[in-house]
């Protein structure tokens, strides 16, 4: 399969640039087993990439939790506070990331996150300098043009919006680690490489444009962007 050329590339954060998807299973866990609750693939994968005010709400009706949507999305972040400060790369990230502003791609995140979840999550020195090459970050949970959150198109509309020359769609290449994600990226009308998490099943696969195991293995210029020169 031929893949289209394009302009610019936005990168989703948790789990894609951010190794952060573990520190969500085991805080995000921690707090469901005090209600003996048990935090499943099929769950994760639910909320995954959603914005936090729908993943609370998913969880907290899912598991019929005794608490509000308000209240365990603030026992998750009190509980997510001190690791998120600890968070690191995915393989690959930092390279590519480098390799597309050195080469003047312009480049941009759209997470799903909350402001104050990326200030934490970029609060490492290595972490608030890779972060400052990105022409712009749309936080879902706390930006009002994102009116719904992943599988919505949505954040990657408004994040195409933001760089100076308002990109089309198809000028844009999104990558991804969940379902949720792609999906919204695809109907953004993007193309998307995915870089699923190890338990994504083959079929939560097929409407990426292309998945590749780690980012070390996406090749640029597969979609008309510069190669990495070694
Ligand atoms: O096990 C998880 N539960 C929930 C999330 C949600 O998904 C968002 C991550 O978004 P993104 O991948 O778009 O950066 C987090 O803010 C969080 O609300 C997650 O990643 N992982
Ligand atoms: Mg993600």
């Amino acid at each position: 399969m031929a893949f289209s050329k394009v302009s610019h590339v936005i990168f989703d954060m948790d789990g894609l640039l951010l190794d952060t998807e573990k520190i969500y299973k085991k805080t995000i866990g921690d707090v469901l087993a005090k209600y003996g609750k048990d935090y499943t693939w099929e769950l994760r994968d639910m909320v995954m990439g959603t914005v936090e005010q729908d993943t609370a709400k998913i969880l907290v009706n899912e598991l019929n939790l005794p608490i509000t949507d308000t209240e365990f999305r603030a026992e998750c972040k009190a509980s997510q506070k001190d690791s998120l400060r600890q968070a690191e790369f995915m393989p690959g990230a930092v390279r590519l990331v480098r390799h597309l502003s050195k080469h003047g791609i312009p480049i941009a995140v759209a997470t799903s996150s909350g402001s104050e979840s990326v200030q934490w999550k970029t609060s490492q020195p290595e972490n608030k300098e890779v972060f400052s090459l990105f022409h712009h970050v749309v936080m879902g949970s706390s930006d009002e043009e994102v009116k719904n959150g992943k599988p919505a198109p949505d954040i990657f509309l408004v994040c195409a919006s933001r760089f100076p020359d308002k990109p089309a769609p198809e000028k844009c290449l999104v990558l991804e680690d969940a379902p949720n994600g792609v999906l919204g990226a695809r109907c953004a009308g993007m193309q998307v490489v995915m870089v699923p998490d190890d338990h994504v099943p083959e079929e939560k696969k097929k409407a990426a444009t292309l998945v590749v195991k780690s980012l070390l293995d996406f090749k640029p210029e597969l979609f008309g962007l510069p190669a990495f020169e070694n």
